[in-house]
């Protein structure tokens, strides 16, 4: 068994490389390199890099480990000249940030499937992983928020996050990114388990500099008028109505700051946001871990509060989704009982 030193080296090289390859990515889109999956969902090819990219460090660091990832190659098997050309498009992009031998198109896939195709470990196992590669990948495309989260979870327990936010910039809240943004090198946020939470730079601008990691922390605020709350761009992930109807309950005075991705969960994290409201829009949407794995830890590693609207916390033991769980309260420990007790009241839950 690894160290988990060696562990956090490795899912942390895993995410930077899977960040360059996002960035490279962006660049180049095309209209015709976005697929809408089954769920009209938006997929990349920078999603299915960035997920054969870290497939590729975990399958060779940890053969024996689970992966639970969101993407499958599924779109890119199909012998069409689309799914040809969407193919090569991910395997030059993956083949240029992994280390050498170059991936051939099968291996490629059966790593973006690596997760699915060695599903059988992950009943037999204790530990395993999950992987959003892009998380936010309406984000990505506008150009502004998206990550790329990692979590290992071991017991049903989140036990490692690292998640890589390359537009984000440093201590702003602003909903859209600059060029300037997208030029600097992005955040990248390592929690573990009983170990803090951590900032440091996704890359450094001089190779020869070695790279520091900062400890967060949320935000000391004790005065809700004053609070920052974040949420979803998209209303239809969060009901921004609901939202706005607690705010008032709280006397939140500033407008909400609305982000794409789990970079929400970073904001509270380093302070720069107290609340992350997210309120179910639908009875029947159970959100998926990797969606929360990695951005939970990293808020409780800083201190703050993680549950849903019944004030549960996230039950991460039940497979690929949060089903014993609705919507996401997380802010600091002072601040989530009252935003707790405000979310209930409106939502009129007992
Ligand atoms: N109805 C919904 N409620 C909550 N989250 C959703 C809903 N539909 C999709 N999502 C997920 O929200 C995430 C983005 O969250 P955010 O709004 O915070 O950026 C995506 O991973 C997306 O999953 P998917 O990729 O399966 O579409
Ligand atoms: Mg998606
Ligand atoms: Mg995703
Ligand atoms: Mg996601």
């Amino acid at each position: 068994m690894s160290s988990l030193s060696e562990v956090r080296r490795v899912a942390i090289e895993a995410v930077v490389q899977a960040c360059r390859a996002c960035r490279s990515v962006f660049n180049q889109l095309v209209t015709g390199e976005t697929l809408i999956k089954s769920d009209r969902s938006p997929v990349t090819v920078a999603d299915f890099s960035a997920q054969a990219v870290v497939n590729r460090y975990l399958a060779t660091h940890f053969p024996d480990d689970a992966i639970i990832g969101e993407e499958s190659a599924q779109d890119l098997r199909p012998d069409t000249p689309v799914a040809h050309t969407l193919c090569n498009k991910v395997l030059e992009l993956t083949n240029a940030v992994l280390p050498k031998p170059a991936l051939t198109r099968t291996q490629l896939l059966d790593t973006i499937d690596w997760g699915a195709l060695s599903a059988g470990r992950s009943k037999r196992s204790r530990r395993h992983w999950t992987l959003d590669p892009i998380d936010g990948t309406k984000g990505f495309l506008r150009g502004d928020q998206y990550a790329v989260c990692l979590a290992l979870i071991i017991d049903g327990q989140v036990e490692l996050g690292v998640m890589g936010c390359p537009n984000l910039p440093a201590g702003s809240t602003a909903t859209t990114t600059t060029a300037q943004d997208q030029l600097a090198p992005g955040f990248l946020f390592i929690a573990e388990r009983g170990r803090g939470a951590f900032s440091r730079p996704v890359e450094s601008p001089d190779a020869s500099v070695p790279i520091q990691e900062t400890p967060i922390r949320v935000s000391g605020n004790t005065d809700l008028t004053q609070a920052v709350v974040c949420e979803s761009v998209e209303a239809a992930h969060s009901s921004h109505s609901d939202a706005q109807r607690i705010g008032q309950l709280l006397g939140i005075q500033a407008d909400p700051f609305r982000m794409d991705s789990q970079c929400k969960y970073a904001c509270l994290a380093r302070g720069e946001a107290d609340i992350y409201l997210r309120l179910p829009t639908r009875a029947d949407y159970i959100e998926k871990i990797w969606d929360h794995a990695t951005g939970s830890l990293l808020v409780e590693e800083a201190g703050g509060i993680v549950t849903d609207i019944y004030g549960k916390p996230l039950d991460f033991s039940v497979g690929s989704f949060l089903s014993r769980n609705k919507g996401v309260i997380a802010s600091s420990a002072q601040l989530h009982p009252q935003v707790l007790k405000a979310v209930q009241e409106t939502l009129n839950i007992e």
